[in-house]
């Protein structure tokens, strides 16, 4: 019998405290760890060495990681390559996914996740080797894309793999999502990414169109066919032939149209309204709601069948009150495209403004958070946007919520969201209640931890920048509630504990560090029972 193989794994990185910590626990589990500290170098440590994953930065000096992720799936195509970066952007994921990555990592990140993440690797490496098969992934056309979409998270990670592997072939594609998440870009990211790249692409939003000339627009119609049609007009399927057309709220659309675009697609078929004439269309087809189209089906307001041939493959977008990591980003790079659209010259925003906003709920989603950092930065005067910068209304909605240990309720959502879902850049920022709150005395900068950190132990994250959470809460504090912060705190701290603990006081008393009877006291004192 043979003995079993050591499992191979080649670290390339520059950073020599990064692959000191990545060896010291990758050694640990009996891995043989190589180790290279350029792009160069790690291929030729490939070649000679042939590891079963490969763990590579994406940003090093000289050959970069997704030029290095390249040729090493040329001399080694059974590795499995897992891209590391701290400066993932949307264009790194989908370029890794499409040139083969096993998979992609964001730094800092922790060591038991990349531990896990190896052992994945690993074990498809063996499934590989076993089948006998060669990787039959190959490297696609580098076009390209105007990235602009932000998403760090694991969910948009995961989306954006997603957009990797669907964008080559012609599956139609669902994008859902609550309002704001970014289904219109993602289709266009697909688009972008695709084999039609150079084909047409056109969007429609089929609730804006009124029913009665929807097929209009869609199919075209033919001179006289109803009044007001007094010439000939091609629709949109035809301008779109060999491209991919984009139908935006597809939940809005009447039964009659929708009988018709299941035939599009299906036959590749249309008819210009008022001709009997059926002309042949390419067009591949995507299309986003935010409506429950799975209800709507049983309530036979939408169609069975083009529900199922629609959402062959499904993105679900998160909402980005369950992805609040991307929200620093986001706002980075909303401030940045102002500037460079010459709309506000803010540079940042103060770490208590961010870690304030990262309390929030954002029920508007990203078209939400570009509306308030827009407005904003207009009203912020200096370099940096300060609390006394956002908008009172979320503040306050923040701080109400800190002081209940309540989420944000629904209706001070909705007096925020109404007042935040103008369409994103073609709105002039109000100058509301926002301009004439007192001002905070901006807080000395929060402390970041710089330098590279020394070797890390597992559960640990690399890199991760260190900020005191009391910063902000006090910072926000002293706007609303500046004579009784101590109180105010110590409330709110007892609610947390109280909901932790089901209510249950003798455990929240010990998590507290007080006593029974002193906690009674406070929740009479604070009327919290
Ligand atoms: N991940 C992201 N990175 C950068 N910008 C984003 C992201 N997601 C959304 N946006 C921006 O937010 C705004 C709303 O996005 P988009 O129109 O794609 O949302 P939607 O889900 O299609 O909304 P709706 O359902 O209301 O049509 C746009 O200006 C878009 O550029």
């Amino acid at each position: 019998m043979n003995a079993p193989i050591t499992p191979k794994v080649l670290v390339i990185d520059d950073d020599n405290d990064l692959r000191y910590s990545l060896k010291r626990v990758l050694s640990g589990r009996q891995y043989e760890v190589l180790e290279a500290a350029s792009g160069e170098e790690g291929l030729s440590m490939a070649e000679q060495h042939n590891p079963h994953v490969i763990l590579l930065d994406n940003r090093m000096g000289g050959m970069s990681g997704m030029e290095a992720l390249q040729h090493l799936r040329g001399i080694n195509p059974n590795a499995m390559i897992i891209l590391m970066t701290a400066y993932g952007t949307t264009q790194t994921t989908i370029e890794a996914m499409k040139f083969g990555a096993f998979d992609y990592i964001m730094k800092p990140f922790d060591l038991k996740k990349i531990l896990s993440l190896t052992e994945s690797a690993i074990a498809a490496s063996k499934d590989l080797v076993k089948a006998g098969k060669e990787d039959a992934a190959s490297a696609v056309s580098n076009e390209d894309i105007e990235g602009g979409i932000i998403g760090s998270s694991s969910a948009m990670q995961e989306v954006f793999k997603m957009i990797g592997q669907v964008a080559a072939s012609d599956v139609t594609v669902m994008v859902t999502g609550e309002s704001g998440t970014g289904k219109e870009l993602i289709a266009r990211a697909i688009y972008q990414n695709s084999l039609r790249a150079q084909k047409p692409y056109i969007a429609v939003n089929c609730a804006a169109i009124p029913e009665n000339l929807i097929e209009s627009e869609l199919f075209g119609h033919e001179k006289g066919s109803f009044t007001g049609a007094t010439n000939q007009r091609i629709g949109k399927f035809e301008l779109c032939d060999g491209g991919t057309i984009f139908l935006d709220e597809i939940g809005d659309m009447a039964l009659t149209t929708q009988t018709k675009i299941l035939r599009a697609l299906q036959e590749g078929e249309i008819q210009r309204v008022g001709s009997s004439e059926t002309i042949k269309v390419n067009v591949r087809m995507l299309a986003a709601t935010n409506k429950p189209l799975e209800e709507m089906v049983k309530e036979k307001t939408f169609r069975e069948d083009l529900y199922y041939r629609l959402n062959v493959v499904r993105i679900q977008l998160p909402p980005l009150r369950e992805r609040k990591e991307d929200v620093p980003k986001l706002i980075d790079f909303v401030l940045k495209r102002l500037a460079r659209d010459s709309k506000a010259d803010t540079k940042s925003i103060s770490p208590e403004a961010l870690a304030l906003l990262n309390q929030y709920r954002w029920p508007g989603n990203v078209r939400e958070l570009e509306n308030l950092i827009y407005r904003s930065a207009v009203l912020a005067q200096g370099d940096m946007i300060l609390i006394k910068d956002l908008p009172q209304e979320v503040v306050k909605a923040i701080t109400a919520a800190a002081g209940t240990a309540e989420p944000v309720t629904a209706e001070s959502e909705v007096a925020v969201s109404a007042s935040h879902t103008e369409p994103a850049g073609g709105v002039e920022p109000v100058a509301s209640a926002t301009a004439t709150a007192p001002a905070a005395e901006p807080l000395a900068p929060v402390a970041v931890a710089g330098g590279s950190a020394p070797a890390a132990e597992e559960g640990t994250l690399l890199g991760q920048p260190s900020v005191d959470p009391y910063d902000a809460v006090y910072a926000a504090l002293r706007e609303t509630h500046v004579s009784n912060i101590l109180e105010h705190g110590e409330r709110a701290l007892i609610a947390r504990a109280l909901a932790e603990c089901g209510g249950k006081q003798v455990k929240a008393a010990e998590i507290l560090g007080m006593t029974r009877a002193t906690l009674r006291k406070r929740i009479d004192q604070y009327d919290l029972s």
